[in-house]
């Protein structure tokens, strides 16, 4: 470990973050009742502009009208490029009450955008007397965002996960492709005349692990938007977790238990990383820092890998 020790991240579930739309309360009890660890109720893309100001009374009024039970309660408001996104969190703060967690900030494209939501929400907390501070997160999704993922990571002390968006991702990159994540069919490497289908997120899903792991930050994977592919959704998430993200986006009821699913380590992962650690300190006894287990080397740093199984383990289960 370098003399700068890796800070944890918060210590909460974040397997799913379920999004609806701000204009569409009929959903929001449905929300509030679903078993994802996040709720997302949104003000930017999914509400169009003429709805803006009746979508942001109409969450506000839900934040406190709604038993939202555990969740984590987070509300994504307009980029800073736009008019509303001002009012949207003076509002917010100013009028939701103390049950909302987090904003969402979309679009980052550096660390100053960060900068200007914190001066306006702790301005606006202070004039407010709001008790609990706020916490943020924020979605990569331009060149901008991925170009300068790290300073955006460490941006701000409120900062509590970043999500890849890749439907706006693709368009700022100018990829060729109206996909939102996913197989891409036009990714492939030729072998012998048989096309082998390579994963063109996964590089700035990469960049966003190592900047949130570095600074204390969760790492969400962000929308699957053909919602009647259950498998590629599975896939898609099976990558992510793989990579180190801690959950998904679900965009349509039907992906939550998906998300669930794969951000849950199994009983045999937990069963396996625990016999990990017993054997780890069977070594230990012996004076050994290495040893045996099932036919392959285990060491110190298993220990770390068969920690963190555990940890998520142990939080989900709380
Ligand atoms: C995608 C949807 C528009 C689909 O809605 P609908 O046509 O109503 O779906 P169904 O008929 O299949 O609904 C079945 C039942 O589930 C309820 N429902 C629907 N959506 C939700 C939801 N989000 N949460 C909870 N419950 C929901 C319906 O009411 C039905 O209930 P019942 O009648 O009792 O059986 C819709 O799902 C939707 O609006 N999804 C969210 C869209 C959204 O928020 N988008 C923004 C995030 S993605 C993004 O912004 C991209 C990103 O930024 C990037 O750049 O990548
Ligand atoms: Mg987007």
């Amino acid at each position: 470990m370098s003399f700068r020790l890796q800070p944890a991240p918060p210590a909460r579930p974040n397997r799913c973050q379920l999004f609806g739309p701000g204009s569409r309360p009929a959903i929001f009890q449905k929300m509030a009742a679903s078993a994802a660890d996040v709720v997302n109720l949104d003000l930017e893309d999914s509400v169009s502009a003429g709805d803006k100001d009746a979508a942001r009374a109409t969450v506000v009024e839900a934040i406190g009208g709604i038993d939202w039970g555990r969740k984590t309660l987070s509300v994504r408001i307009n980029g800073l490029d736009t008019p509303w996104w001002h009012r949207d969190v003076v509002d917010l703060v100013e009028k939701a009450g103390d049950r909302l967690d987090l904003i969402m900030i979309p679009k980052v494209g550096c660390a100053a955008d960060l900068y200007a939501v914190d001066a306006l929400v702790t301005a606006a907390e202070k004039a407010a007397g709001r008790e609990r501070r706020l916490g943020f997160e924020v979605i990569i999704e331009s060149a901008a965002g991925i170009a300068h993922v790290e300073e955006i990571a460490k941006g701000s002390p409120r900062l509590q996960a970043m999500s890849l968006g890749a439907a706006d991702f693709a368009a700022s990159m100018g990829m060729q492709t109206t996909g939102i994540g996913g197989t891409q069919e036009q990714y492939y490497m030729l072998h012998e005349g048989t096309r082998h289908y390579s994963d063109p997120w996964h590089w700035a899903q990469a960049a966003i692990v190592a900047a949130c792991r570095t600074h204390g930050v969760l790492p969400v994977d962000g929308p699957f938007g053909d919602f009647s592919d259950d498998e590629g959704f599975r896939a898609q998430a099976r990558r992510s977790a793989t990579l180190g993200m801690v959950g998904k986006w679900a965009i349509h009821p039907r992906q939550v238990a998906l998300a669930n699913e794969v951000f849950t380590p199994s009983d045999a992962a937990v069963a396996e990383a625990r016999e990990i650690l017993a054997a780890m300190e069977e070594a230990k006894a012996r004076g050994e820092g290495a040893t045996v287990y099932k036919g392959r080397l285990v060491d110190i740093a298993s220990i770390k890998q068969a920690e963190v199984i555990v940890r998520q383990a142990e939080m989900i289960a709380q």
